[in-house]
């Protein structure tokens, strides 16, 4: 060991990293730059990050220290005093050590060692310390978080073939590209060779789990398999079945429908015989990390496969079928579902992959058939798919403002389902309306399990109404076609985490399902999930409908209520006394976004089963100042709106103060609103914030007023989804998809696309994400010549590779905010001039096209669901109101009463209102028009692992 000097006279314990550790040396790595590091979300958090590299393999890393304790200037001024003493370029001048000291601990990089690197850390007695790497793009990696109390050894890193070698093209100087093939991750005890499959039903969006699998796997050091067809390629192995897939293998895949690696019902695997040989396969492939894409049944035969490895692996060991060696490394399955259906059958997740997508072909369907039974003025039977589930029949239901569902979860007498269904279709054809649609789920029952069925339907139409009657069945048409947006995102993001959690399983951890809750991707026990699942079925087999339907999402049950509530509108009498009955209004705000008039449909419909009064104000609030445009709403008028784009009560980006604030009041007064429901974005944010400040001088406007979030640029506070964001990535993506497929025609042709948005880097790097564009630039980064410089580069190396034999075009995403000097055009004559070449740039502007034409499934259902919260909202909060309706003095002060202006948002997994003055004091940056805090920050980095690029350090 060297002498180690001190630095600045600190003092220090050193403690060494075990010889045999140290003897392993094969490279020295050196330290690069040496910053400030102060941990995300852990206030107080403080440390160094070392940026490691090794000059022979291009490769670096970083080495985070943190401990919990406040920078101070004193640290700071320190580190800075350190960082002035490394010459950035010359190992030799740090081949000795230096100490770092913060507040609580000591860090000592003592010598920086082929490998592994060895960190000395003194921990103060009391205050843990987290050491880990992270690797270029900031994830953390092999070493994962742990809590250290004398010494830490970066594992030894291991070298990874070039699996997309574009990336490693030595074009690119050494000293400014990480090469993400390279990445150290694990030592080789903790790697896996991970294997992704996909079963039950194909469902949109399987490609893009598979996708995100194979190449985090690689990513993360691992070898990455595809099962083909299912369980049933697993109980036949072999390398027919059992392929080592690469990072180019997936290429392209984000846009296909179906699974590309095939999938299967197998009834060999539903039997312990081959579980048995789909147990050996694994083994003989090397596998030890499994990853089933599939529904509830897949997920139900990959737990039972779980269980009863123990068995089957000591069978096998028995009876000398494999060796020792293997029985004793592969004693522990390590398993993982992501839940790929349809049907959205699986309990503990909101969505299952695939089920959006179904969900948005059936919509498209109705759409095209409500034209035509519009035009003959008849009745339509719409049968969906779901197996045992009615979630696709009850969206759609909700979607396309169909007259009648029947579904497996509530199940009537035959009496009771034809008077019910009979009443409200004859209603509603009394009122004026031409057209009927009635959505049959397949699994429908009766109260006596029997099956309702489509043609049962059409008999009761028929005899009963008289009506025109056709059957219309979906079938496979539900499932197929490109993924929607949302599944895209979901897949990806589920496939990145299922890794995560195979790679940081132990044999004690249960075995994960990778799910969502609202908006944030989570963990829950496959084991559970199953249970739950299974204890539907047998609810339902034992006619306990009710506890089903509790076993069922608890939005499942919300939904149908909201859909049963809807659909009686004005035609069933009102659920409220008279003296609870309130008159309500609703203004659009801002741009146009999708899903504005489902917002107004439902806001009205629900308030007329109510017994409430629902006014529109026309033309937002110039409109009111200037020409009173108050129209209440008739039901018969709103028919249709759901499928429509763009906003039937006109929008405008006009706030209170820029018109006459006093009208808008006296407008209040005179109708007599009890509530508002704003409907828009950051004018619509602004407009809530004006109302409620002039509460203090105008009574009318102390009424609950609730905003529903709706902008494409999704940079609401409060919320992290504004309706219309999903549309406007549906359609970017379809563009994307299209411009893409022209680029990889032609090979060697890089788009470079401008996307709306404002100040919000959200849309570009969602369409980035779901759309595998190369990068995108967005506001809040802005874009570094070097960053660009970079990109050129690897976009150069990656054309240079595919010798143009391969489809090869490119996207780069660019926020027409991200810089103003660098404008999307110059962009692409920069990477002209510095490409050499190699590749051709050109510019694609979609504009307005990115508010998308007809809104798609998930914007109309999430407007339905959130527009009836918020009529609730203004029921619940009337007392409040009342009570400061003539109390001037509180108006400023009284929190209860605060609140009862509120932004209506969806943030992680809840559902939340939260009050406009908090979150316009605190959590805006008003200049920009943004929240202070974006959630999607991490999505950016998984976009561009995903794809290779490289990011240089901030
Ligand atoms: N109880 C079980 N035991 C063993 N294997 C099962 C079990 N249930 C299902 N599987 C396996 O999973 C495969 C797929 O199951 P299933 O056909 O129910 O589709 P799924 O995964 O539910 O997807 P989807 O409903 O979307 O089609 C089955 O063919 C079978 O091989
Ligand atoms: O494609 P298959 O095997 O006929 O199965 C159809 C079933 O698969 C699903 O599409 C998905 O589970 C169900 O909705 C439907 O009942
Ligand atoms: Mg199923």
């Amino acid at each position: 060991m060297p002498g180690i000097p001190s630095i600045n006279g600190e003092s220090y314990t050193a403690l060494y990293a075990s010889t045999a550790e140290l003897a392993q040396t094969t490279v020295d790595f050196y330290v690069t730059t040496l910053d400030f590091f102060v941990k995300e979300q852990t206030s107080g958090s403080e440390g160094g990050i070392f940026w490691l590299t090794n000059p022979e393999y291009n490769f670096w890393f970083k080495v985070a220290v943190t401990a919990d304790a406040p920078p101070t200037a004193d640290v700071r001024a320190r580190i800075a005093q350190i960082n002035s003493q490394l010459d950035l370029h010359d190992w030799r001048s740090i081949q000795s050590s230096f100490t770092l000291k913060t507040t609580n601990i000591h860090v000592l990089i003592e010598r920086l060692r082929g490998t592994g690197a060895v960190l000395q850390v003194t921990p103060d007695e009391d205050n843990p310390i987290e050491v880990y790497a992270v690797d270029p793009l900031g994830n953390v990696i092999g070493f994962s978080a742990a809590t250290v109390n004398s010494f830490a050894v970066i594992p030894p890193f291991t070298y990874v073939p070039p699996l997309h070698v574009s990336s490693l093209s030595t074009a690119t100087p050494a000293s400014r590209r990480p090469a993400t093939d390279l990445m150290p991750n694990m030592s080789s005890a903790s790697r896996r060779n991970v294997a992704v499959m996909t079963s039950g039903g194909d469902a949109p969006g399987m490609n893009a789990n598979v996708r995100a699998i194979i190449r985090t796997a690689i990513f993360s050091g691992c070898k990455a398999f595809a099962i083909y067809e299912g369980y049933e390629g697993l109980v036949a192995g072999g390398k027919k079945f059992i392929r080592e897939m690469g990072w180019e293998d997936v290429r392209g895949w984000l846009c296909h429908g179906g699974t590309n690696i095939g999938t299967a019902r197998s009834q060999r695997f539903r039997e312990r015989e081959g579980r048995l040989q789909a147990c050996k396969n694994l083994i003989d492939a090397g596998i030890d990390a499994l990853i089933v894409c599939g529904g509830d049944g897949s997920l139900t035969g990959a737990d039972l496969f779980r269980s009863e490895w123990p068995e089957l692996i000591k069978e096998l060991h028995h009876r000398g079928d494999i060796l020792e060696e293997k029985f004793a490394k592969h004693k522990h399955l390590n398993i993982c579902g992501t839940v790929g259906s349809i049907d959205n059958d699986m309990a503990s997740t909101d969505a299952t992959i695939g089920a959006f997508s179904s969900l948005a072909r059936i919509c498209q369907a109705i759409d095209y058939i409500d034209a035509t039974a519009n035009s003959h003025s008849r009745a339509f039977i719409v049968e969906v798919m779901g197996r045992h589930c009615g979630w696709l029949a009850l969206m759609a239901g909700i979607a396309t403002c169909a007259d009648y569902i029947l579904i497996p979860e509530k199940p009537a007498s035959s009496q009771e389902w034809q008077d019910q269904m009979c009443s409200i279709i004859k209603k509603r054809r009394d009122r004026g309306r031409r057209k009927t649609i009635v959505i049959v789920a397949e699994g429908a029952i009766a109260l006596d399990l029997s099956p309702i069925t489509s043609k049962d339907v059409l008999d009761v139409l028929v005899d009963r109404l008289g009506l025109d009657t056709r059957i219309t069945t979906l079938g496979h048409v539900q499932r197929g076609g490109t993924a929607v947006a949302f599944d895209r995102m979901l897949a990806t993001m589920q496939g990145v985490e299922a890794v995560k959690a195979v790679l940081e399983c132990t044999p004690e951890t249960p075995s994960p399902m990778i799910a969502i809750d609202e908006n944030k991707i989570v963990r829950r026990s496959l084991m559970e999930a199953v249970k739950i699942t299974k204890s539907v079925a047998t609810a339902i087999e034992n006619k306990d409908f009710k506890h089903a339907m509790e076993l069922r999402d608890t939005d499942f049950v919300e939904n149908l209520g909201n859909f049963m509530a809807i659909n009686s509108a004005n035609h069933n009498p009102a659920s409220l006394p008279e003296e609870k009955r309130l008159k309500i209004a609703i203004i659009n705000v801002g741009a146009p976004a999708g899903g504005m008039n489902s917002a107004v449909y439902s806001m009205a419909s629900y308030c007329m089963s109510r017994g409430h009064v629902p006014y529109a104000i026309h033309n937002g609030f110039s409109g009111l100042a200037r020409h009173e445009s108050v129209r209440s709403l008739d039901w018969l008028s709103m028919d249709g709106w759901n499928s429509m784009g763009g906003s039937e009560i006109g929008t405008n980006r006009t706030i209170p103060s820029e018109t006459d604030i006093g009208m808008i009041a006296y407008y209040f007064s005179k109708y007599q609103f009890d509530g508002l429901v704003l409907v828009g974005g950051f004018e619509a944010f602004e407009s809530l914030q004006q109302l409620e400040k002039a509460r203090i001088d105008y009574s009318s406007f102390r009424i609950p007023m609730v905003l529903i979030p709706a902008t494409i640029s999704n940079n609401v506070p409060g919320t992290e989804y504004s309706l219309g964001s999903d549309t406007c990535l549906n359609s970017l993506m379809d563009y994307c998809d299209v411009i893409k497929q022209s680029a990889s025609s032609t090979r060697d042709r890089v788009f470079v696309v401008e996307i709306q948005g404002g100040n919000s880097g959200y849309i570009a790097t969602y369409a980035s994400l779901i759309t595998g564009a190369y990068c995108s630039y967005v506001p809040e980064e802005g874009i570094s010549l070097a960053q660009l410089e970079c990109d050129i580069d690897m976009l150069k190396d990656q054309f240079g590779e595919a010798h143009d034999l391969t489809r090869s075009g490119k996207l780069v995403l660019k926020s027409a905010n991200a810089s103003k000097v660098l404008t999307t055009p110059i962009i692409a004559k920069i990477m002209n001039e510095e490409g050499g070449g190699g590749f051709e740039a050109k510019t694609a502007v979609p504009g307005h096209v990115q508010q998308g034409g007809i809104p798609s499934a998930m914007d109309r259902t999430r407007a339905a669901r959130l527009a009836v919260k918020a009529v609730q909202f203004i029921e619940e909060r009337q007392e409040v109101t009342n009570k400061y309706r003539n109390d001037v003095e509180f108006v400023n002060d009284e929190e209860e009463f605060k609140a009862t202006a509120s932004v209506l948002g969806i943030i992680r997994s809840h559902i939340r209102f939260s009050p406009i003055r908090k979150l316009y004091d605190y959590e805006t940056e008003l200049g920009r028009r943004m929240p202070k805090r974006v959630f999607w920050s991490d999505l950016r980095k998984v976009s561009d692992q995903l794809v290779g690029r490289v990011r240089l350090p901030e």
